[in-house]
This record gives structure tokens, sequence and C-alpha cells, in this order.
């Protein structure tokens, strides 16, 4: 019997763009990149892929970057590569705002029409147009898989460059709370796809946290095996500075603890107060940070607007 990483891991070279194409008919597919000021590359991953993917071969549908409270050129410059941009807080304004990644993401629900959906960051810097095929493969020619992440090498001066909050935080909580995701190479990817009947039923945590708890709870909801890696080749991307990974790392942990009981579910706008030190000018500063933890509900289960259509299963 073969363990799941061998059931259920590929390359992204394991289908061609032509049996993608015979095994989409008539499945949408929208491609969403959350972004914050990403003008500096987003350009460039719509640009590249709506060539390649829209205007070559329609392997997808649409490409929606959505906005998260960008202070740059992120709108201009994406809406000029051919993406339609949505500004994260102008989706379903009646659900209020929160900042974070998971909520642009959560929102993005309500302002794409796919069957499937692809994430990619918008700060990638090494990357291909062949991770969107690669992480769509499963998903189109096994019913069966729901989400699939896409795993890479990152190049960088000791070979392993960057994957922190990965190695440091995601994989000893996998080990010690869900060791049956033990087997994800990159479990933080940001390069992932989904059923949109999967994602619109879970609860997502509106910063970093999203990727985990989707695969958590996608786990718990469907198993392991609804679960598929893709091999994309190599990847980097702007790395953060460390003390910023520490926010990643705090709402990444709030969200595992919530899942294994160790920490109480939140209310909305739930924060952990950060207290992080900073040596200046001889001295050390403390600086405390309200770090939000909350969640955001089921979209499907989300009431539609007055005069709107409800978020599709
Ligand atoms: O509040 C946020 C924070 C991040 N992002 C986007 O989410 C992706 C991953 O975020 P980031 O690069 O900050 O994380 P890292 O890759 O350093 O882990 C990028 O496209 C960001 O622009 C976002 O849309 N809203
Ligand atoms: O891989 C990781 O450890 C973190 C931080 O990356 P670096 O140490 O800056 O390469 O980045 C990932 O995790 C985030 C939280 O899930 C995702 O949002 C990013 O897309 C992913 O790159």
């Amino acid at each position: 019997m073969p363990n799941w990483a061998e059931a259920n891991t590929y390359e992204a070279g394991d289908w061609t763009l032509a049996s993608l194409l015979e095994a989409k008919g008539e499945t949408r597919v929208s491609l969403v990149v959350p972004a914050r000021n990403e003008a500096a590359t987003v350009g460039l991953i719509v640009g590249r892929v709506r060539e390649a993917l829209i205007d070559t071969a329609r392997l997808v549908d649409e490409i929606v970057v959505i906005d998260s409270d960008s202070t740059d050129a992120t709108a201009e410059v994406a809406s000029t590569a051919g993406a339609r941009v949505h500004a994260s807080a102008s989706i379903r304004p009646d659900l209020g705002s929160v900042p974070g990644k998971g909520e642009a993401m959560w929102k993005s629900l309500f302002v794409t029409t796919g069957d499937l959906i692809v994430f990619m960051d918008a700060d990638l810097e090494e990357w291909d147009t062949h991770f969107v095929p690669g992480l769509l493969g499963p998903l189109l020619t096994r019913p069966e898989v729901e989400l699939v992440k896409g795993f890479y090498r990152r190049p960088g001066s000791h070979g392993l460059d960057g994957g922190r909050v990965t190695e440091l935080v995601a994989r000893p909580l996998v080990a010690m709370l869900f060791p049956e995701l033990a087997g994800l190479v990159q479990p933080l990817a940001g390069e992932w796809a989904v059923r949109r009947s999967l994602f619109s039923s879970l609860s997502v945590p509106t910063g970093y946290a999203v990727e985990l708890a989707a695969l958590v709870d996608t786990l718990r909801l469907r198993g392991l095996d609804a679960i598929a890696q893709v091999d994309l080749g190599r990847r980097s991307h702007r790395h953060q500075e460390l003390l910023d990974l520490g926010l990643m790392a705090t709402q990444i942990v709030a969200a595992a603890g919530r899942r294994s009981g160790l920490v109480a579910e939140p209310g909305p706008g739930a924060a952990v107060s950060l207290q992080q030190f900073v040596p200046s000018e001889g001295a050390i500063t403390s600086t405390t940070k309200q770090v939000l933890v909350g969640e955001r509900p089921p979209a499907r289960d989300v009431p539609a607007e007055v005069g709107e259509t409800e978020v599709h299963a």
C-alpha cells in the first residue's frame, strides 16, 4: 500500500498542457493573487500568466488580484498587466474589512467564478508559468483531490534561502499536533490550488495562517487523500524582516492552537499582544504589536448581499 507521499506527490511536468485543456472541459479556473504593496513584481506575474494561460492556451478563465490595503501602485500595475483588480476592503463592505492575506483570499470568493481557484503570491522573483498547470494537474485529473500544495527548491546562499517560519514554526507544529501532514514539503507555500466547494466551506484566518489552517481543516473534513502536492522546481520571493515574521508565526501558532484545543476560539477582532525587543543606539527598545488572530466564517454560509448571488460552493 503506497504511503500518502508516494501516491499524492507529483511533478509539474506530469501533465501536458493539451491533456489539461482536455480534462478542463467546462470547469472554470480562477487565478487569485493577494497583493499588498507588490507593484515591483505583480505586473510580471499577471502578464506572463495571462499571455501563456489565457491568451495562448485558455487554461485559466480569469486573473484576479486582490489589492490588500496597498499604498503603492499595485492596483494600477496589476490592472495594466491584465488582471481584474478588487480592493479587499471594497468587497462586500457590509462584512467589514480587516488587514491580512487570509482576508484578501477569503474576500476573493465573493468576486471570482472559478470552480477551481489557484493562489499565487505576488512577490515571486524566481518562478515560472508552469506553476499554474502543475497545481491544476491533480485537481483536473483526480476528482477525490481537493487541495494541491506546491513545493520547490529555494535557491539561496545556503541552499535553503528562506522558509524560516516553515522550518522554525510550521514543521514543529505539524510534527506535534498534525503529524499526518508531515509529508508536505512546503506546508506554508503561497502557491496552492483548491476546489471552491472546499475553500468556501472553511473558516479562514484573516492573516498568514490561512495556508496551514486550510491544510489542517481539509485533513479533518476530507481526509489526507484529498490533499496532493506538486514539485514546481525553483521559487524565490522577497523576504520579510525577521521580526515581521514574528507576527506571521504568532498567527500560525494561534490558528494551530485553536485547531488542537490549546487556545480558545477567537472572537471577531481577536488579537495577541506580541512584545518584541529591538536594539537601538546601545539601548534595547521594547515594542508591542497587536497581532490579529481572528478568522472569517465559511464564505458559503455568509448571506448574500441584498440583490447579490451567494458564494456558490
Ligand atoms: O496583509 C497582507 C499580507 C500579505 N499579502 C500578500 O500575501 C503574499 C505573501 O505575503 P508575504 O510576501 O508578506 O509573505 P512571505 O512570502 O514573506 O511569507 C504576498 O503576495 C503579499 O503581497 C496580502 O495580500 N495581504
Ligand atoms: O515559508 C516561510 O517560512 C514563510 C516565510 O518565508 P521566508 O523565510 O521569508 O522565505 O513564507 C511562507 O509562509 C507564509 C505563511 O503561510 C505564506 O503566506 C507565504 O506565501 C510563504 O512564502
